[in-house]
């Protein structure tokens, strides 16, 4: 019986070098990895995105170093504030179809989309950083690990909440479909909150079309909304993006949220305390965002068991008596 035990594992890894031959590994936990920045763009006045490629040079050779980890669903890495020793978590956006590209670097390269936040520690750190300065990373932490059997995918990011949404996009169609595997594409439907419309240039869809007269309307798109549209245009059958926005007085309230799940507006009915998770593995709908966001529409998460939970469904969710969806908060 030992013996099976000891076998298993040698066997998989016999296995992995047999299918991944020059396969570095580019994170190594519990350690940090040195990585340094190699391009810096503001995308907002709050937010900027940061590229990084790895120091070792070894993994910058490799085709798809994150192969594995794209394969499963949404994921994070942790980042260090050196002088404070602290990190935090933030989320990799997959390689882009519209602005950024698949990198020069063969893959090896990350970018991150970071909100800087009044006060904040890492983040303020992240945004004084300018190229060629390193920075390291630890992970990584796969968030959710998506079903095989999901059909219909629910999105509500709030700001750098669309991460993780551009992440399930990239899973779920763009790897399935490199995969040849066309008959297993879900209908995704983004709906992506800002406070303001210079953190999402250029966005438009669904029922909100530029307003006449608004100077936004012929404005060139922003970084995130050019790589949404051409996901859509990859994409039109498959996936669907709204945007809104706070100070234009567009909101993510019941009724979108309704017509999202295509559910009619009298079959949502109070609930009284459902767990956030169920079996349904085919309807996924995720909230991800700041905690005010996700507070509202969800309810909070909660400390269980020493970690970050689910906790159960609040908010304006459990008003109408979501049933049928699996509810994720990020
Ligand atoms: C899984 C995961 C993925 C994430 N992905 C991303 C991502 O891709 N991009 C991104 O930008 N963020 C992301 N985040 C959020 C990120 O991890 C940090 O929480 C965020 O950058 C703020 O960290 P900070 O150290 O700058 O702020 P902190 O120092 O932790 O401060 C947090 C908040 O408290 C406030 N605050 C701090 N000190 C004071 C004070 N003295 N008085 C009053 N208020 C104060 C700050 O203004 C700030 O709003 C993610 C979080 C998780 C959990």
């Amino acid at each position: 019986m030992r013996g099976c035990v000891l076998a298993i594992p040698i066997l998989s890894y016999i296995t992995y070098i047999n299918v991944f031959p020059h396969a570095p590994k580019i994170f190594d936990p519990p350690r940090f990895t040195p990585f340094s920045i190699t391009r810096r763009e503001h995308v907002s006045p709050t937010s900027i995105i940061l590229t990084l490629r790895p120091k070792d040079a070894r993994s910058v050779e490799c085709e798809d170093p994150y192969r594995e980890v794209w394969g499963k669903g949404t994921w994070s890495v942790e980042v260090k504030q050196p002088e404070l020793q602290i990190a935090r978590s933030y989320t990799p956006l997959p390689p882009g179809v519209g602005a950024g590209g698949r990198s020069g670097s063969g893959g090896a390269d990350l970018r991150f989309l970071i909100r800087r936040e009044e006060r904040g520690e890492v983040s303020r750190y992240l945004h004084s950083l300018q190229v060629g300065a390193q920075i390291e990373l630890r992970g990584p932490k796969v968030e959710v690990e998506l079903p095989a059997a999901v059909s219909d995918v629910v999105f509500l990011a709030g700001g750098t909440g669309i991460a993780p949404a551009l992440q399930v996009v990239y899973t779920l169609l763009e790897r399935r479909k490199e995969g040849g595997d066309t008959d297993r594409l879900p209908n995704i439907r983004i709906v992506w909150a800002n406070r303001k419309r210079e953190d999402c240039v250029g966005g438009y869809g669904g029922d909100h079309n530029p307003p006449t007269g608004n100077r936004d309307g012929n404005a060139a798109p922003g970084y995130i909304v050019r790589e949404l549209q051409g996901l859509q245009e990859k994409y039109p059958e498959n996936l669907q993006v709204q945007y809104v926005v706070d100070e234009e007085g567009t909101m993510l309230d019941q009724k979108r949220i309704t017509s999202l799940l295509n559910t009619r507006q009298s079959d949502a009915k109070t609930v009284k305390y459902s767990p956030v998770t169920t079996r349904i593995d085919s309807k996924l709908l995720f909230v991800s965002g700041p905690e005010g966001f996700v507070n509202y529409l969800a309810g909070p998460k909660k400390w269980e068991g020493g970690r970050e939970g689910q906790g159960e469904i609040g908010g304006v969710l459990r008003r109408m008596g979501i049933r049928d969806w699996k509810v994720w908060k990020l």
